[in-house]
């Protein structure tokens, strides 16, 4: 359906419009093979299976997450197969490997991409980013993109709450005639809330930016700088804590995500309301040139080859991991593990 988003308009599908048992009947002679079993791989796969599709998970044997695939109740040999063997028998591909990992399995998936199947992924990075990928997918198969704004945890999670995370959609090639049927179905059996309509490149570069910006990057930035100015001046680490994160992430985002940020606003005091409306500005134009770059090193590619890169190297969980300590332990995220535990619900 036809939504106004402001004044513009744009197209939109509901649970109402699309419902999981039309959905069903578009993919009933489908098998829908999930490649991967790392984030994404277990939230769409595990929902797909709950709503009753026909879904099998292609993973390395021996892996951790292929433990982990049977600890899920998949089954060797039955629902869960070696990657090739999961590319030969779906008829639906979803290729949901970490993006850098996309590269390496690419000549055994498109080796099983025989006429009619579908070539699915949830980020418009391998197809975008051809030239530094080599995904180049054969004209006889449909290709397209349910991408779920989320972490796979919270499509889960949500999903087990009856809820519905938002996804976007796209189609990059409609070779059977059928691909807007079967993404859409696709979108609803992953768990989607409702679908937008995007495109590859606007999927991957707005994505690159949302995680690298307010999503992730830019939050943990500006956290980061509020609470050393804190400190700086003498304020203890509890304090600090309580007023950069505790309380946005428990008490104010609740509020915004219920009904927007004047609303939030309008139910703070008189005194925070001033200062807020003094202030949103500055912080805008401080950080806007910061975005605008960021948004360039996406524009450029230059994003997708850093992370290609860096995901590429064969110690690259160790310096994840020595990078993530470096956060687990800074000071301000001590402060929040007590602070955590000192939530009555964690008691
Ligand atoms: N993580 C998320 O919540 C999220 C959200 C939206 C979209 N996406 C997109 O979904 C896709 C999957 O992302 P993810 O975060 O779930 O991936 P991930 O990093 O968790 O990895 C998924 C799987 O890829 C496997 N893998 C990696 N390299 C491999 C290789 N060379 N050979 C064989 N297997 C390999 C891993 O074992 C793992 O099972 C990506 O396109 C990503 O951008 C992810
Ligand atoms: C969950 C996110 C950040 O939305 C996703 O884009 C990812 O890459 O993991
Ligand atoms: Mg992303
Ligand atoms: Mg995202």
């Amino acid at each position: 359906m036809k939504l106004k988003f402001g004044t513009v308009e744009e197209n939109v599908v509901t649970r109402e419009e699309f419902p999981l048992e039309k959905a069903k009947e578009v993919l009933k002679d489908e098998v829908i093979a999930v490649l991967g079993y790392g984030v994404q791989g277990p939230g769409q796969a595990l929902n797909l299976k709950d709503n009753g599709f026909n879904v099998i998970v292609g993973q390395r044997k021996g892996s951790k997450t292929w433990d982990k695939a049977i600890a899920d109740g998949w089954v060797p040999g039955e629902t869960l197969f070696e990657l090739e063997e999961a590319c030969e028998k779906g008829t639906i591909l979803q290729f949901l490997l970490s993006d850098a990992g996309q590269i390496a399995l690419w000549p055994t998936v498109k080796k099983h991409l025989t006429p009619g199947k579908a070539l699915y992924f949830s980020h418009g990075f391998g197809i975008t980013y051809k030239d530094q990928t080599g995904i180049i997918p054969p004209k006889d198969v449909d290709v397209i993109l349910v991408a779920p704004k989320g972490s796979g945890t919270s499509l889960r999670r949500m999903f087990v709450e009856g809820r519905g995370l938002n996804s976007s959609f796209a189609i990059y090639q409609d070779a059977t005639g059928n691909a807007r049927d079967r993404v859409v179905a696709l979108g609803i059996g992953v768990g989607s809330g409702y679908l937008f309509e995007t495109d590859f490149y606007k999927e991957v570069t707005s994505d690159l930016t949302g995680e690298r910006g307010t999503l992730m990057g830019a939050i943990q930035g500006i956290f980061a700088a509020q609470y050393e100015v804190l400190r700086a001046n003498g304020h203890s680490p509890s304090e600090a804590f309580n007023e950069t994160v505790e309380e946005l992430t428990q008490s104010l985002m609740p509020l915004v995500a219920e009904n927007g940020m004047d609303w939030m606003y309008a139910n703070c005091s008189t005194t925070a309301q001033r200062g807020a409306l003094d202030w949103w500005k500055p912080f805008r134009d401080a950080t806007k040139p910061v975005f605008e770059e960021l948004y360039n090193s996406v524009k450029t590619g230059k994003e997708a080859a850093k992370s290609i890169e860096s995901n590429s190297k064969s110690d690259y969980r160790v310096k994840l991991e020595e990078e993530l300590k470096e956060l687990r332990e800074s000071e301000m995220w001590q402060a929040g593990a007590t602070v955590r535990k000192l939530r009555p619900e964690n008691n």
